[in-house]
């Protein structure tokens, strides 16, 4: 998932959300610093300064004119603020999780090879609780969902280490608990997995599982796929276990 090149605080955070309450996520819009420091409840010269910040950032872009500026939120700035939205949904809506639908894919038939060796499967075993069958089940989000999974940044999720063997390194990997609903059944456990190193961009989502899902499920390419992560309890949040 792409991250920031700089990363910006709360106060900064709070500037992005008040520009997207007037409008900026669909389209440009015209804000004046004072307006919008008083709505932030500091003055223009720290609310100008904000959204310079954003712009370093890549959150926002900006278009300076003599009376104000024009403001539109970027891609990276609206996955910024769809992630602070899963926070709040985890808070008030009772741990409400992460659902992403799409179609099922083939992908570059390289995600068998991947799973099968030994220094992932090791872990998988370890670290999930089964052994995956060897691949991937690649589902191709819709564009809801793939704006959606950004909220997957604050969902815990299960770490692979990366390793090495005499020719080569391996990369690291992230697991989040799921399950897989089509209309031929559903079926947990599963894991939405985030290869660090991966030829395919944030439109695809690979999924594993103890079993080959397109038997147990049924599913050829192009049917109809969601896939719920499941909201794993933070290690860091109050009662949480150690
Ligand atoms: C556990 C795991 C580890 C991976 N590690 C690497 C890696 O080290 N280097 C790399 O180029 N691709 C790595 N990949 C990504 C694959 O090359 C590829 O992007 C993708 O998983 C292929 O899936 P597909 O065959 O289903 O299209 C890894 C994939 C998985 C599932
Ligand atoms: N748990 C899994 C994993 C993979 N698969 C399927 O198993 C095959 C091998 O996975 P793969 O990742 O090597 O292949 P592709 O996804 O590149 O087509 C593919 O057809 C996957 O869709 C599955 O049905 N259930
Ligand atoms: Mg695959």
């Amino acid at each position: 998932m792409a991250t920031s090149a700089r990363t910006v605080g709360h106060d900064e955070v709070a500037a992005l959300k008040t520009v997207a309450l007037r409008g900026g996520l669909r389209e440009p819009v015209k804000v004046s610093c004072s307006a919008l420091g008083e709505r932030l409840g500091a003055s223009s010269q720290t609310a100008s300064r904000r959204l310079q910040r954003l712009e370093e950032a890549g959150l926002l872009d900006r278009d300076v004119v003599s009376d104000g500026q024009w403001v539109s939120v970027t891609d990276d700035g609206e996955r910024r603020l769809r992630a602070e939205y899963a926070d709040y949904r985890r808070v008030f809506e009772n741990g409400a999780g992460l659902t992403l639908s799409g179609r099922v894919t083939g992908g570059m038939g390289e995600g068998r090879h991947y799973i099968s060796l030994s220094g992932y499967m090791e872990q998988f075993r370890e670290r999930l609780g089964y052994e995956p069958f060897p691949g991937t089940l690649n589902v191709e989000l819709t564009e809801a969902s793939v704006r959606a999974g950004a909220g997957m940044e604050s969902v815990d999720g299960v770490h692979i280490d990366g390793w090495e063997d005499e020719e080569r390194t391996f990369g690291p990997a992230t697991c989040y608990a799921a399950r897989v609903e089509a209309t031929g059944g559903s079926f947990e456990p599963a894991h939405v997995i985030v290869p660090e190193r991966t030829h395919h961009d944030e439109s695809q989502l690979e999924v594993i599982a103890p079993v080959k899902l397109r038997e147990e499920l049924g599913l050829e390419d192009g049917d109809e796929l969601s896939v719920s992560v499941e909201d794993a309890v933070r290690a860091d949040a109050p009662g949480a276990e150690e």
